[in-house]
C-alpha cells in the first residue's frame, strides 16, 4: 500500500525566454513577450508529491517537516526573489522554462531522498500554465 505525501510552496522569480545564439529577431518570433530582454516575473507556485509506503513505526511516509525545510534549503533559498538567468547558475546556460525549471527542482529534491520513495513535481508558473516532472 502506497501513500502519496504532498507539500506546497511558492517562489518569486523574474526570467527571460531567450536563446543566446539566436537574433533577437528570432527570439522573439519564438518567445514573443516572454524574451523581453527588461525580463518579466512570475508567482510560482510548486507542489511536491512524495510517493511510498507508511512506516509502520512512525505512521509516515516522510516527515512533512523534513520535506518542507528541503524544499526552503534546495529551492526557495536559490531561486526566491532572482533573477533566473543572472543570478541562478544552471539557467545562465539552460533557458528557464517551466519544462527546465521543473526539471532541475525535481533533480535537486531527488538526490536527497530515500530510494524507495517515488517524486512528482508540479510548477505552476501562472494559475493556469503548469507542468509535472516525476523523472521519466
Ligand atoms: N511550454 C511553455 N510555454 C511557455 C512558457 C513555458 O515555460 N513553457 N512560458 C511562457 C512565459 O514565460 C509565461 O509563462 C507566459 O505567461 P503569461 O503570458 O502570463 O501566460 P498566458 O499568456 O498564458 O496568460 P494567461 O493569463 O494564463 O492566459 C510562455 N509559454
Ligand atoms: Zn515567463
Amino acid at each position: 500500500m502506497k501513500v502519496t505525501v504532498h507539500r506546497k510552496a511558492h517562489f518569486n522569480a523574474a526570467h527571460r525566454l531567450y536563446r543566446k545564439d539566436w537574433t533577437d529577431e528570432k527570439n522573439e518570433a519564438v518567445f514573443g513577450k516572454c524574451s523581453n530582454p527588461y525580463y518579466h516575473g512570475h508567482n510560482y507556485e510548486l507542489v511536491v508529491a512524495v510517493t511510498g509506503e507508511i512506516d509502520p513505526e512512525t505512521g509516515y511516509v516522510i516527515d512533512i517537516k523534513v520535506l518542507k525545510d528541503l524544499i526552503k534549503t534546495e529551492v526557495e533559498d536559490e531561486f526566491d526573489h532572482k533573477n533566473l538567468n543572472e543570478q541562478v547558475e544552471v539557467f545562465k546556460t539552460l533557458n528557464p522554462t517551466a519544462e527546465n525549471i521543473v526539471v532541475v527542482i525535481w533533480d535537486k529534491l531527488r538526490k536527497h531522498l530515500d530510494n524507495n520513495l517515488e517524486l512528482s513535481v508540479t510548477l505552476y508558473e501562472t494559475p493556469r500554465n503548469f507542468v509535472t516532472y516525476n523523472g521519466q
